[in-house]
């Protein structure tokens, strides 16, 4: 199993691209269920979830090509690909591809719009809480599917065949379900109302696409989404919005060492709040027309607390990385994490870096050290992960980072990205 390994103390300068996201790439790669046109899509990251969710469309009959040839492993950063799914052969989307990736359940939306049924294992995904998946199924009934929970797979029919817009309000805010009643009632009969959707810029984005294919969508980015929805939809050609979590994370990792980077392609909309909360660290933030350049010269970190809530407060994505600066803030920090119920588990992984850290319900309290020592450490989740390389980067000596897969699910070419500004990084493989 490939490992990371660092050898802390460099600070970082230089210019880091920013690739298409990955939490945007992957719905809009689901939306080319929705049309039998090409969908094309710019900017997708080169990612393991992106080539998981290729073998699931791929299930289901969705046709795709690299820049214009059908190449499964091309080199290099962020790509054009035609999605198409002129013929969808299979409404089934097994447990063995589903359990991989949460974001592979989201199917069921355009699968039940398009084709009146759906049979979709649930989902797998970071381990980072239970992640029911209520909302989505409460949302598709409102608006007319039928639903049966069986042998881990929910069988879904739309009556009559067609779904049936309506109005939903979500009890709590969901991204991924906003995603996926977006998507279904774009090819329902009439008119649909989401009340307390969510407002990520990945859902804008989704939005933006399934306009470009001829939907009637309104009211994306805010909390009220209203969805005409229409006979058909045909292709389209979108590009994926910028990482904002890639670029909090680089931005975090350059605030922790010192030096000045310049994350090339962010875009500072994305992630504002986080932005704030850097600068209150002692961080320069300066947006250009190049990207978002991010300094910081000798002077320490200053603790600043933070509580993770839908956008546009600070996401919980850059939760375990924010936590990663902290631990050598000159003082303490509270962190609440109100999104997921089981995501400090970098927490006890920091602590055999050197961190101080305690844990009370859903806050993490970090009492910030002079510095933090080079150790091996091991990840659950993704964004765990990269907390672990940040820290890493600072910390005096040799860190080994292992089950780098979960790395790979969300930050394309990272050792080289870092490298390039000057940090000992490299992939051990094996
Ligand atoms: C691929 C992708 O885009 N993943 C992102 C997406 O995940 P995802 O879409 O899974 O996250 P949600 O916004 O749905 O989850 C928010 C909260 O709602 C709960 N919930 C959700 C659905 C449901 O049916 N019932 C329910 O209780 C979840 O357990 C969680 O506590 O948004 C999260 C919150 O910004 C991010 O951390 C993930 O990186
Ligand atoms: C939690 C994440 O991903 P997923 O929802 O796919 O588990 C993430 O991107 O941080």
């Amino acid at each position: 199993m490939d490992r990371i390994r660092i050898v802390g103390g460099n600070a970082l300068a230089g210019t880091i691209p920013i690739s298409g996201a990955k939490n945007a790439a992957l719905p809009l790669m689901i939306a080319s269920l929705l049309t039998d046109d090409t969908l094309t899509l710019e900017n997708v990251p080169h990612l393991a979830d992106v080539e998981q969710l290729i073998r699931i469309l791929g299930n289901h009959g969705v046709d795709y090509s690299v820049n214009g040839r059908r190449e499964k492993q091309q080199e290099g950063y962020s790509r054009t690909i035609n999605f198409s799914a002129r013929n969808i052969v299979d409404t089934t989307a097994p447990y063995e591809l589903v359990s991989k990736m949460r974001a592979s359940f989201w199917v069921i939306g355009p699968l039940l719009a398009r084709m009146g049924e759906a049979k979709v294992s649930l989902p797998g995904g970071c381990a980072i809480g239970t992640r029911p998946v209520d909302l989505f199924l409460e949302g598709l009934q409102v608006l007319g599917a039928e639903l049966d929970v069986d042998n881990g797979y929910v069988i879904a029919k739309a009556k009559n065949g067609r779904l049936v817009g309506n109005r939903y309000v979500f009890p709590k805010v969901s991204v991924g379900a906003t995603h996926v009643l977006m998507m279904a009632a774009s090819l329902a009969k009439g008119e649909t109302v989401l009340e307390n959707a969510a407002c990520e810029p990945e859902i804008v984005n989704l939005a933006e696409c399934l306009i470009a294919m001829g939907a009637k969508i309104h009211g994306a980015g805010t909390s009220t989404i209203t969805i005409h929805g229409v006979e058909v939809l045909s292709g389209a050609r979108v590009r994926v919005i910028p990482d904002r979590i890639e670029t909090g994370t680089y931005a975090m990792a350059v605030a922790m060492t010192g030096g000045d980077v310049m994350l090339a392609g962010a875009r500072p909309d994305l992630l504002q709040t986080a932005l704030d909360v850097l600068v209150e660290t002692g961080a320069e933030i300066t947006p250009t027309n190049e990207g978002i350049r991010v300094k910081r010269n000798g002077s320490g970190i200053a603790p600043v607390d933070v509580t993770t809530a839908p956008f546009p407060a600070f996401p919980t994505d850059l939760q375990a990385q924010f936590m990663g600066l902290m631990t050598m803030a000159k003082g303490k920090s509270r962190i609440t994490e109100t999104i997921f119920e089981n995501r400090f588990m970098h927490v006890q992984e920091l602590a055999r870096l050197g961190a101080h850290i305690t844990l009370s319900g859903q806050t993490a309290i970090v009492e910030g050290v002079a510095k933090l020592k080079g150790a091996p450490v091991m990840a659950t989740d993704l964004r765990a992960s990269v907390s672990l390389v940040i820290a890493g980067l600072a910390a005096e000596g040799k860190t080994t980072v292992n089950r780098v897969y979960h790395l790979d699910r969300g930050f394309e070419r990272l050792e080289e990205k870092l490298s390039g500004c000057g940090a000992v990084i490299e992939r051990i493989s094996g």
